[in-house]
């Protein structure tokens, strides 16, 4: 198990990360959401053993993962890490990139493992080209097949899926996290994307002025969120009295009701409209299957069925 107690740390004299503490079980996938800047690339750094600590603790398992004061080396043996800049070899071929962290004491072995992780990459039809001849996502799945090449115990993953077009990324997202949890690999994976998060963290931490302000799991702070900030990682939102926050899609037009607006816009969104609406003076946010004219006066209803 991953256990971080009570960690300090600041780049200068201010804190980045206060007071941080949180456990992660073998096999187990935690996501860290955030504003920007919110120090989410700060802490999986930090679990890295990229930078010393003020203060506090971090360990997997027995052994204590300690900053450069304390390591020649930076990292352990079984914790990977893809930074949002990936640390490739650009002039050798991708499945050469794949198969460098693997043994050539047996070829044939190599030659398998290395199939199976473009595999898993979707990268099979790119195995023999030069990584500097590729395109950001495509770099991006070799430094995630080069993580997983070796089995590591822990993953740490800083916006893994941010260069990949949208066409792959779905089909990438569930073929990685499920590769993740058959092997038992626990992985920590920073993102500003609720599609990594909803469909497979186990648990998430939310991050807001240095700290964490929020540790559960993804469905408990969807259905309940406490602060606008985890609302809106989620969906857009409005805070409507005497319901507190709720979700654009817990809106509905009724014949009658003492909710009345008047419509300001629709926003087209595939399956739904986005409609912008003024309620007792204030905007108001909620889905339609329609757009509806601007100026039409409606009745709305808090439909909160989570
Ligand atoms: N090497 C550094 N030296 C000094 N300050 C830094 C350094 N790296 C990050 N910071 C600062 O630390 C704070 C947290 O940055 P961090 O990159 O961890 O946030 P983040 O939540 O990952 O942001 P984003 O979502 O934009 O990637 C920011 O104020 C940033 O400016």
């Amino acid at each position: 198990m991953l256990q971080v107690k009570n960690i300090w740390f600041g780049y200068g004299n201010k804190p980045t990360l206060k007071n941080i503490s949180f456990n992660v079980a073998a096999g187990e996938h935690l996501s860290i959401i955030g504003e920007s800047g919110s120090g989410k690339s700060t802490l999986i750094k930090l679990l890295y053993g990229e930078y010393d600590l003020n203060q506090g603790s971090i360990f997997w398992k027995n052994t204590q993962i300690l900053g450069p004061a304390y390591n020649l080396v930076i990292g352990y043996d079984f914790i990977k890490y893809v930074a949002q800049e990936f640390d490739l070899m650009p002039f050798t071929t991708v499945a050469e990139n794949i198969g460098d962290f693997l043994s050539n004491f047996y070829p044939e072995e190599k030659q398998k493992r290395v199939n199976e992780l473009l595999k898993v990459v979707e990268l099979t039809h790119l195995a023999n080209t030069k990584v500097k001849l590729l395109s950001g996502g495509q770099k991006q799945r070799v430094a995630l097949a080069r993580a997983i090449a070796k089995q590591p115990e822990i993953i740490l993953l800083d916006e893994p899926f941010s260069h990949i077009d949208n066409f792959k990324k779905q089909t990438l997202r569930r073929s990685f996290f499920k590769y993740l949890k058959e092997q038992n690999i626990a992985c920590i994976v920073a993102t500003h994307d609720k599609n990594d998060v909803l469909p497979f963290a186990d648990n998430m931490i939310v991050l807001s002025n240095n700290e964490v302000v929020a540790n559960n799991t993804p469905q408990n702070l969807y259905n309940n969120p406490k602060t606008p900030l985890i609302a809106s990682f989620f969906d857009e939102f409005n805070h409507i009295e005497p319901f507190g926050l709720v979700y654009a899609h817990q809106i509905k037009i009724v014949e009658h009701s003492n909710l009345k607006a008047t419509v300001k816009h629709s926003y087209y969104n595939g399956n739904h409209y986005l409609i912008e609406a003024i309620l007792n003076d204030k905007l108001v946010l909620f889905k339609h299957e329609n757009s509806i004219e601007n100026d039409t006066t409606v009745y709305l209803k808090v439909v909160k069925l989570n």
